[in-house]
């Protein structure tokens, strides 16, 4: 049984129940709370749109809309993917991998079948790359992932590579091939404008096949357990509770639910989980702690009407990876370009209907920090499965992430200040000189404004809540899958390697079960 039909949990699902070996298959029986539509013709607009984001607007009905404290008095909407295909149901189709150096960095804790060598095989496996043939790149998996060249993108897209071009940032083909990082085009799992998430990828493909069994609308509270063997699920369905069974149940969640999922099982701090009157299964601090994800803030210009593209085909085309600097001169291990400038192709409120504050015609370039050194936490407020996580990111509680986060807000200034740039705006959006050359005004104005680039990811980490598996410590039959097991959040946006880890995952399970 896998709960949640996310990326992860979708790549999971279709790699056990069709394991090219029949006697290694699985029955996988996959549990998702949101809509599980059966047919492409059933598939929400919303979901398909590649164009928009118009499901992450808060309070729309696929979409969770959590809230959470993303900077110290700082909350913020935090939306994740209520329906199959989870957050990559909604999300921007960015659909770029993790870099070397994240998985190295994983390796070098121990868990060595997580190296970058060894985890290359299942990106490639996951993604046909339309543009890049041979290694590192696939041709046969299920999720198509192409660019946007010079020549073809909106004109400011055009403008930002060439005003990077000016100011000396290498230029970056390949944003999939953990080569130098710079200036170029993003690769995006968005084709002919339409967003291919894992329900059309993995799940669709699958509908009737007799090992996968996929249903909709079941809220899962907890794991139940028989000592400290889990051996279901307490679900609610059509507002019933029930419980289901099976042999080995695999949490999907994501980022945030796993970890809610651990805790209201009773697997998790015990004084916190006493505290709410939680049964205690297994005392497991990890539980909901070391959550990290990308702070970013959004830099604006308005563009003249003629720079207005007539047609775009998503959300963004072009992103700059560069190291910061600033206050950590060394940069060590950061080599593979810890900060993001990334301009839209539209305005927010374009992009999310309804969901946006920012001036209607008004373009943002998110600078997002890719690498924190801090980290927040997911707790529960009550014992209720129904009460929201209380969710902690952290975000600009260490100077060198604020110091940071300063350089990349006044590089992207320079960017949208440069000739190329210039040419196409009517009002320009950043912070004013006087703010960019004062540290204290500008940690002002990115308080202001910080919010969630939406990557968490940790709380269920390898190494202390789960093994590299993502087998959880102190029970049997119970595995995490999905990026919560990551020690820390890749330097990359995060639903490429969540897929990938579903393919990973699946190639480890053994066999028979170790139940
Ligand atoms: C608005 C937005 C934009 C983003 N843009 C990008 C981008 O452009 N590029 C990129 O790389 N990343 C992006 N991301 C991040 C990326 O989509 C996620 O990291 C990825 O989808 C994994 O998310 P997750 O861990 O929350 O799991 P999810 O994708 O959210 O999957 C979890 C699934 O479990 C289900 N579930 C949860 N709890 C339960 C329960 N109790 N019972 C049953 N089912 C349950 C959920 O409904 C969901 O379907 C974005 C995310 C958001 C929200």
């Amino acid at each position: 049984m896998i709960v949640g039909a996310g990326p992860t949990g979708s790549a999971l699902a279709a790699g056990l129940s069709d394991a090219a070996n029949a006697s290694a298959a699985r029955s996988v029986l996959l549990l998702e709370a949101g809509p599980v539509p059966a047919t492409r013709d059933a598939v929400p607009p919303e979901v398909l749109d590649g164009t928009r984001m118009a499901a992450a607007r808060p309070g729309h009905e696929l979409n969770w809309s959590f809230t959470g404290t993303v900077a110290p008095g700082t909350p913020r909407p935090v939306p994740r993917g209520r329906v199959a295909g989870g957050s990559g149901a909604i999300n921007g189709g960015v659909f770029i991998r993790g870099t070397r150096e994240d998985f190295d960095a994983i390796a070098a804790l121990g868990h060595h079948d997580w190296s970058y060598e060894r985890v290359l095989p299942s990106f490639a496996a996951v993604e046909h790359d339309h543009d890049f043939p041979g290694p590192p790149h696939g041709r046969r998996g299920p999720v198509p992932v192409r660019r946007t060249f010079p020549g073809s993108a909106c004109p400011v897209t055009e403008a930002f590579w060439e005003a990077c071009r000016d100011l000396g940032y290498p230029w970056e083909a390949d944003k999939n091939a953990s080569g130098p990082p710079g200036a170029g085009p993003v690769p995006v799992n968005v084709v002919s404008g339409v967003r291919h998430g894992a329900l059309l990828t993995h799940l669709l493909p699958r509908a009737g096949r007799p090992r996968l069994t996929v249903r909709g609308g079941v809220l899962v509270h907890r794991v139940v357990f028989a000592g400290t063997r889990a051996i279901g699920v307490e679900a609610e369905v059509d507002g019933r509770l029930r419980v289901i069974r099976a042999e080995e149940i695999v949490l999907a969640a994501g980022a945030i639910s796993s970890a809610r999922l651990l805790l209201r099982s009773g697997v998790g701090p015990a004084d916190e989980l006493a505290a709410l009157g939680i049964p205690v299964v297994h005392d497991a601090p990890a539980v909901g702690q070391a959550v990290t994800d990308h702070p970013g803030v959004a830099v604006g210009i308005t563009p003249v009407p003629a720079a207005r593209p007539a047609a775009r085909t998503g959300v963004v085309e072009a992103a700059l990876h560069t190291v910061a600097t600033a206050a950590d001169a060394a940069a060590d291990g950061r080599g593979d370009g810890d900060l993001e400038i990334m301009p839209y192709t539209a305005p927010f409120a374009e992009l999310i209907p309804g969901g946006a504050a920012t001036p209607p015609d008004e373009i943002a370039f998110g600078v997002t920090l890719l690498r924190t050194a801090s980290s927040g936490a997911i707790r529960l407020a009550s014992a209720d499965p129904h009460a929201p996580p209380v969710i902690t990111f952290g975000h600009l509680t260490s100077a060198v992430d604020r110091a940071r986060l300063r350089e990349g807000v006044r590089r992207c200034a320079e960017i949208l200040t440069s000739a190329p740039l210039r040419r196409l705006t009517a009002s320009y959006g950043g912070p004013p000189a006087a703010v960019l050359g004062s540290d204290r005004a500008l940690d002002a104005w990115i308080g202001e404004r910080v919010s969630t680039a939406n990557h968490l990811s940790g709380g269920c980490a390898m190494g202390s809540v789960t093994d590299a598996r993502g087998r959880v410590r102190g029970v049997t039959g119970l595995r995490v899958a999905d990026t919560s097991i990551l020690p820390r959040a890749p330097s990359r946006g995060t639903v490429a390697t969540a897929v990938m880890m579903g393919e990973h995952l699946a190639r480890s399970f053994p066999v028979p079960l170790e139940t």
